[in-house]
């Protein structure tokens, strides 16, 4: 049997169905998603908060990167993807029609599983978000580049060889590099969708440790397969299952008594 101990750095714990607006990094309303004819989310709503770590969880195929990819709109991109509900990203629907799908993902940032360097110099590969917004001033994007691998906690280990390329990377670090460039246009939200699933443990440990730091500046939202890594990084978790959101509530209370049978079945190792 598996036991989850949350071992999060306590973070207050917040009323998660009365988040004041203030509070709300993101309110999802319900939300409906079809792919042709399968119904891969059911009637989702949930409230996210700023500034903190949210984590979704849940057995293989029960939506969670389907959720994640709504929250930036990547699944507009799939032709027979069909969304209904709404997500409101500083209580704008980020669905309506007059939302820029490029704008919204340049303030809600994503980074995937396995890290996607371009095939640049590492600090190209951090400038490439702010030359697409036609900055070029060199001052400007020095600082940026300074800044972005700081914040991805990469700048000792790179700044002696910043026009190398970030195929010379390690997994680890080019993941990290690929953190500093979703930074480095200062998005409001990171998406992390299984960020750590391809690297070793101490690349992975690095990343959990850097996601905590993040969440001072960022507000994050990770899918992890991994219920220990939601139990180390994240303030709240959702748990899914065949496409609904079962139970959602602080990570402490859902790893040690949730409510529902079917989170205490997935969270002791029954099945998933
Ligand atoms: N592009 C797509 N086209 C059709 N069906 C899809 C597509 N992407 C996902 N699905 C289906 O939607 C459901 C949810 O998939 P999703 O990848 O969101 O689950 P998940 O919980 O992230 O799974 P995993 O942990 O295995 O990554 C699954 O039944 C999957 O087969």
């Amino acid at each position: 049997m598996i036991s989850v101990t949350p071992t999060n750095q306590q973070t207050e714990s917040l009323d998660l169905d009365n988040l004041t607006a203030a509070q709300t990094a993101l309110e999802i309303r319900n939300l409906n998603l079809h792919y042709g004819d399968a119904q891969a989310l059911h009637n989702i709503s949930m409230a996210i908060p700023k500034n903190r770590v949210t984590a979704f969880i849940g057995p293989s195929g029960c939506g969670k990167s389907t959720l994640l990819r709504c929250i930036n709109r990547m699944n507009d991109l799939v032709e027979i993807c069909k969304v209904s509900g709404e997500i409101l990203l500083h209580e704008k629907n980020i669905y309506d029609k007059d939302v820029d799908a490029a704008e919204l993902r340049r303030r809600v940032g994503m980074v995937f599983q396995r890290p996607n360097p371009f095939p640049k110099s590492i600090y190209e590969n951090v400038v490439y978000g702010m030359r697409l917004q036609g900055v070029n001033d060199r001052r400007t994007l020095d600082e940026v580049v300074e800044r972005s691998l700081k914040g991805a906690a990469l700048w000792d280990e790179v700044k002696d060889r910043l026009n190398a390329s970030a195929f010379g990377l390690s997994g680890g670090q080019q993941q990290r590099l690929v953190i500093a460039r979703a930074i480095a246009i200062e998005p409001e939200v990171l998406l992390l969708d299984e960020p750590t699933s391809a690297l070793d443990p101490i690349s992975t440990l690095t990343i959990e440790e850097l996601i905590t730091e993040l969440k001072e500046q960022y507000t994050v939202v990770i899918v992890t397969h991994n219920m220990q890594q939601a139990a180390r990084v994240s303030d709240q978790t959702a748990f899914m299952y065949m496409g609904k959101l079962i139970e959602y509530a602080d990570t402490n209370t859902l790893f040690t008594t949730p409510t529902q049978k079917q989170t205490e079945d997935y969270i002791t190792g029954r099945y998933g």
